[in-house]
């Protein structure tokens, strides 16, 4: 995507080099700068500081910082160690531990010296394929939104909920459910965003609306409470959500809030349809409720707030008194039977294990 007229992705490699570097998304939307990452402890780091976050792109940069391990250390013992620590840095999304499994199984029976160019060919592909991914998924989705604006007349905008950020910078570039934003809105209908805040680390506040901002989308902030209200008021055409993991049932696991939309939206007989690549489908699992491991996250994500100061630095404040006991679960898990569908690369599919397995029949 462009900032400022430059194309960029979120995560990139200068062949000639075995470091990679990324768009450092906890200074944004204040400052745009990037951080190079050296080694698979830069990596790790980033992952669970959020530097780099989102599904796919935590999947991404893991398979770099793998491939980053093995160029420093090809043995056998660290072709699990090395796994095994990057896959700790966060639990939630699925593509972690998916891309860490696609990259060990194709290096784990080469000699330890063959190990390391392999696992950055690997890496790069998955980058790659990322792309090409998001660009069906965003071709899917669209076919939803044309569909309301048809309905409607073609009398007005489409109005479309989402909650947190799914764009560009969530994956290497267009993103999942803000993918399908971008592709509607570049084909020419009308859209308007309604962009949940999204508590406690404001992706929605502080990425989407500088996302929308940039490719020019008509959005408006809320704060994650207003949704309900909205949808009351038929104010909410559709809602597109992304998702961490989605199980094999259906069940998606998205940032905390998901699950209360889409309680809502059913309440309000709104669509909820949740955006997704085939990577983070989890097929080892049925009952996202009771399986899912649902990270929790600091304290001070929830008593402090960080924001950009009369002088431009950015600052982080206190909301809460000190010592006030905090609970910060960062994701949640909406049931299939308030899932309207879920968008994949390959279609649109009821949130089921049919649903998923007429799309993706080879995993039956
Ligand atoms: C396109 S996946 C984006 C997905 O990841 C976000 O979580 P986080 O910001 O903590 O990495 C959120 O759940 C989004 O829906």
């Amino acid at each position: 995507m462009k900032v400022d007229g430059v194309s960029y992705r979120s995560i990139w490699r200068d062949p000639s080099e075995t470091t990679v570097t990324v768009v450092d998304q906890t200074l944004l939307p204040h400052r745009f700068d990037t951080l190079k990452l050296m080694n698979v402890a830069d990596a790790i780091d980033a992952i669970k500081r959020m530097v780099v976050r989102g599904a796919p792109l935590i999947g991404v940069t893991g398979a770099y910082g793998y491939a980053m391990a093995l160029r420093d250390d090809p043995s056998d013992a660290n072709v699990d160690a090395a796994f095994d620590a990057i896959n700790a840095a966060r639990p939630t999304a699925v593509n972690l531990r998916w891309a860490l499994e696609i990259l060990r199984r194709e290096i784990r029976d080469l000699a330890p010296d063959d190990r390391a160019v392999a696992a950055y060919v690997v890496a790069d592909r998955l980058r790659a394929e990322d792309i090409e991914t998001n660009g069906a998924i965003a071709e899917q989705g669209a076919r939803l939104v044309r569909e309301i604006y048809e309905a409607n007349g073609r009398s007005r905008p489409v109005n479309i909920l989402t909650h947190c950020n799914t764009g560009w910078i969530a994956c290497v570039d267009w993103g999942t459910a803000l993918g399908v934003i971008y592709r509607a809105h570049d084909d020419g209908i009308p859209v308007h965003v309604w962009v949940d805040e999204t508590r406690p680390r404001n992706q929605g506040a502080s990425l989407t609306t500088w996302e929308l901002g940039s490719h020019g989308v008509p959005h408006t902030l809320i704060v994650d409470n207003a949704g309900g209200h909205l949808m009351q008021h038929g104010q909410v055409d559709i809602c597109l959500v992304g998702a961490d993991r989605v199980t094999a049932s259906g069940d998606a696991c998205n940032k905390i809030g998901t699950y209360l939309k889409a309680l809502a939206a059913k309440d309000n007989h709104v669509p909820f349809y949740v955006v997704l690549p085939g990577s983070t489908i989890d097929w080892n699992m049925e009952d996202g409720v009771a399986e899912i491991e649902i990270e929790e996250r600091a304290s001070d994500e929830v008593t402090h707030i960080s924001g950009v100061a009369g002088d431009g630095s950015i600052v982080k404040v206190r909301l809460a008194p000190k010592g006030t006991k905090v609970g910060n679960p960062a994701f949640d898990v909406t049931p299939a039977r308030l899932v309207t569908g879920l968008v994949t690369e390959r279609g649109v599919a009821e949130a089921s294990r049919a649903g998923l397995l007429g799309l993706y029949p080879e995993k039956a």
